[in-house]
């Protein structure tokens, strides 16, 4: 019987990008697994390139698994956990869904952080996104898609490197970087790749990662919103590129969190389609702990505490990867609602309190 929530590792990345060939790699290391494959079309054809596996394969075929095929994960979960429970399929340790190369990943995320049944029991534990080496930088000119994928990954694998030449995958390394700076970038040739470099990477159960945070936050690494310029940056960036926006906000007073909760629902719910990525440590008043906060598009986890700080540094630190909204605009709305409820200008919202 499953006692802990099992893992759940989220595989997206562009079409032909090298998914499934990376699936076949962790299958063999990992044949413990559940495969969750959605493909695109009546009859999916990705599965027969699949290797024997030990593990369960279920399939969500006929459309993609962000729009037409959604309602079906929450079913196809939960028919696994049943099935495993009563011991008509083996044991599995950990889920991998595989999705279309066009899938949206946020409702997948809202199906496992949002439904009840399948949050007690699943577990998101990482997003890896796939990156063609040769093909990825023009899919990311031409795709928005390609772009967002790359967003709200918390690993990044640049794929097909033996085909690449050196130069031009170190200029996609930079560019990959400037998306999202937090998330590594790990090479691989042809699927083979060290699970340990990819699993258990978001911090999803962050009461256990104390000492993790700093990585997973990494806010080193972006750049504060005030030094970001406004919309429409260099003429020479590529104009999904330029979209895009990743930054760091500090407050070194402690948070009212009605405030912050209140700031940060009108920027998931105005900005659903400009929020793509936001994680966040912060220091509310009252509570000697951190909370730890994060979001992909529209869908905020629920807040967890920390049982301490990961070092001296008590200042709130968020990092955020937007689109089409100006970086100086966030901090704003997080200072003047802070403000506004620290004040008792506003009531608490039901939800936060
Ligand atoms: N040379 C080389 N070929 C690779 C590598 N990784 C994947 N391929 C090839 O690239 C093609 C596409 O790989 P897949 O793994 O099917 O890509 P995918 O992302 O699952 O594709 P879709 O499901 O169609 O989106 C296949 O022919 C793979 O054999 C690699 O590292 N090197």
């Amino acid at each position: 019987m499953f006692t802990e929530p099992i893992p759940v590792t989220l595989l997206t990345g562009f079409l032909g990008s090298g998914k499934t060939t990376l699936l076949n790699q962790l299958i063999q290391q990992l044949p413990r697994s559940a495969i969750i494959m959605n493909e695109f079309g009546e009859i999916g054809l990705d599965h027969q390139l699949l290797k024997k596996t030990d593990g369960p394969l279920a399939l969500l075929s006929g459309g993609c698994i962000c729009c037409t095929v959604v309602g079906a994960l929450s079913p196809t979960l939960k028919n696994l956990f049943m099935a495993s429970s009563r011991g008509e399929i083996p044991q599995f340790e950990r889920v991998i869904i595989e999705t279309t190369g066009i899938a949206d990943p946020a409702p997948i995320f809202d199906t496992l952080i949002n439904e009840r049944w399948i949050a007690a029991r699943f577990q998101l534990n990482s997003v890896v996104t796939t990156v063609d080496a040769v093909l990825g930088d023009q899919q990311l000119d031409s795709y928005f898609e390609a772009v967002k994928q790359v967003a709200v990954a918390d690993r990044l694998l640049l794929t097909k490197t033996d085909l690449a030449d050196h130069h031009s995958a170190a200029a996609l390394q930079a560019r990959l970087a400037a998306i999202n700076p937090a998330a590594p970038v790990i090479t691989v040739q042809h699927g083979r790749v060290d699970p340990a470099l990819i699993l258990n990477a978001g911090l999803y159960d962050p009461a256990n990662q104390t000492s993790e945070v700093k990585k997973w936050l990494n806010e080193r690494r972006y750049r504060p919103a005030a030094s970001i310029t406004v919309m429409g940056r260099s003429a020479e960036a590529p104009v999904h590129d330029n979209r895009i926006r990743s930054f760091s906000v500090t407050f070194d007073k402690p948070l009212e969190w009605t405030g912050i909760y209140a700031a940060l629902q009108m920027l998931l719910n105005l900005r659903a389609k400009s929020l793509l990525r936001m994680k966040a440590i912060v220091n509310l008043k009252g509570k000697d702990k951190p909370t730890v906060l994060h979001a992909v598009q529209h869908i905020l986890h629920p807040p967890a505490e920390l049982p301490e700080w990961p070092d001296d540094n008590r200042h709130s630190r968020f990092v955020f990867i937007v689109a089409d909204l100006d970086a100086e605009l966030v901090p704003q709305i997080l200072r003047e609602f802070n403000d506004a409820y620290a004040s008792g200008l506003l009531p608490a919202p039901a939800a936060a309190r």
